[in-house]
Formats: structure tokens, sequence, C-alpha cells
């Protein structure tokens, strides 16, 4: 489905919380994001982004208040959601090639056990966006762990998402992998909404228009707008320090 390139909402929260059993790990949260903005997530550990990331795809449900991913629940709204999770549970011995794994982004509900021409082309094209053609037969288990990052990339860009949402997907690779990586979200986010865990701020904030503070709840700047003090006092000394050599959003941040 194509992306609405107006200044839609892709991704609306109002009121939301969740616990894990007796734990509170997010609470009153509201979050407005629109189409081909970029996001990224920030907070200490446990501050409850990976939690906020699955209740946005639709893995979990909130105890109160409600998302909306294009109007619609997660849940309904899945197809459009490329997502590359914090883990990748593959067990490294599994005898599976690199275009396999693509494939999975192919996976929809009326999936009946094969693969059309359509996915096979589709997938293929994903790997070339993300240079990586030439290995689609070799073993995923055979591929450097930045390689393997980028191949979780092409899957939910099969999947031909209108969002794409990563969790921590630097964690794992080089400097310089990771310069190409932003190179590859820069083009992808003339077509796709991106929200981006991350603990690397520093370097991340040249690519994305706002930054998301979570931690039990959710405050959203401008990139250009925090100092790396004000990062350090807000959410401990986790964070590295934020760049502020572009231009980002009227939105300002909203701490008393
Ligand atoms: N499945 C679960 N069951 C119970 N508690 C959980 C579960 N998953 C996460 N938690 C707890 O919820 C809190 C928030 O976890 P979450 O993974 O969302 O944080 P995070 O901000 O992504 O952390 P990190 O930066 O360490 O990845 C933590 O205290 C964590 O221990």
């Amino acid at each position: 489905m194509a992306a609405d390139m107006s200044d839609s909402s892709a991704i609306s929260i109002r009121d939301l919380s969740f616990s894990y059993d007796a734990q509170v790990v997010l609470e009153d949260v509201n979050l407005e994001v629109l189409s081909l903005d970029s996001i990224c997530v920030v907070g200490p550990n446990g501050g409850g982004k990976s939690t906020l990331i699955k209740l946005i795809v639709g893995l979990l449900n909130p105890d109160s208040g409600e998302v909306r991913v294009f109007g619609e629940k997660p849940e309904s709204a899945r197809l459009r959601i490329g997502y590359v999770p914090q883990y990748a549970r593959y067990d490294p011995q599994f005898p599976i090639s690199v275009f396999e794994v693509v494939c999975m982004g192919r996976l929809s509900d009326s999936w009946i056990g094969r693969y059309t021409r359509d996915d096979r082309e589709k997938v293929m094209e994903a790997l070339s966006i993300i240079g990586l053609a030439d290995i689609a037969d070799r073993p995923f288990s055979s591929i450097s762990g930045g390689q393997r990052q980028r191949v979780l990339i092409a899957r939910a860009l099969a999947s031909e998402g209108d969002i794409l949402i990563l969790d921590e997907p630097t964690a794992n690779i080089d400097h310089e992998s990771e310069v190409q990586f932003f190179d590859l979200l820069t083009e992808l986010n003339k077509r796709m909404t991106i929200l981006m865990v991350t603990h690397e701020v520093g370097f991340a904030s040249t690519f994305f228009k706002r930054i998301a503070c979570v931690n039990k709840q959710v405050v959203i700047h401008p990139t250009s707008a925090l100092t790396g003090d004000l990062i350090r006092d807000m959410y401990g000394g986790d964070l590295q320090i934020i760049r502020h050599d572009h231009f980002c959003g009227v939105e300002g941040h909203q701490h008393d």
C-alpha cells in the first residue's frame, strides 16, 4: 500500500499505560508521529523503549489508552510496518539462506505455504537496495553481524510497509557500516516513516528529525533542541551527546 505523503498521522498514541504484572513500565504516554517523520527513541536501560515499540507493532496490548497506526489498530495495520527487533531469534546453525530470511518479510495472513514470483522479485529488490543481492544464496549463519542487520532490514523492506521500526540496529556494527546504514535510512525516509531505538544519540541525531525520550513517560524534542547536559540530567549518563548542527521541526520540548 502506498504511503500517504501528506501531513497525516502515521502513529498516534493516546493516554497509554502498560504494566508487566505489578510493574508499571509506561504511564500516560501520548505520542504523535506524522508520515515521513524520523524519530530516534532514547532513554535509560529499562526505561520502556522496547515495550513502547512492541505496543506500536501490536505484540503487546495497552492496559489503558490506545495505539493507532494509520488510524487502525496495530494488528490491522501490521502489514504496513516493517519491524527489525532487538534480537533476531535465529539459531546460528539453522540452515537458512539470506534469501529465505528476507522471504519471511513476505509472509502475510493469506500465505499458503509458498512464495509467488512477485514475492521473489520483491525479495531480490530489497536485497539490491541494501547492496547484498550478490550474497542471496549464502547461509545466513555465514555472514557478518553488520550484514545480518542489513538482511533484517531487507526483510522489513520486502514487506513493503510504510513505517520502518528498528530496535537498536547499530549495536553490533562498526562505524563505517553505521555511516552506510544511515545513508540507507536517509534514502528510505523519503518514502517511509522511521522510528529507531538507539543508545548512540551523537551520530544518530544527524539523521533524525526528532528524539523521543522514554522513561516511563515519553517526551519528544526536535533533535536540535537538547544539550548533552540536559540529556544526562534527565536520563542518566548512558547516552552520548546530541549534535546541534541541523534544523529540526517546530515542536518544542515539554518538560516542567
Ligand atoms: N516480558 C517481560 N516481563 C516482565 N518484565 C519485563 C518484560 N520485558 C521487559 N520487562 C521489564 O520492563 C522494563 C522495561 O523494559 P524495556 O525492555 O522496555 O526497556 P528498554 O528501555 O528497552 O531497556 P534497554 O535499554 O535495556 O533495552 C524493564 O524493567 C524490564 O525488566
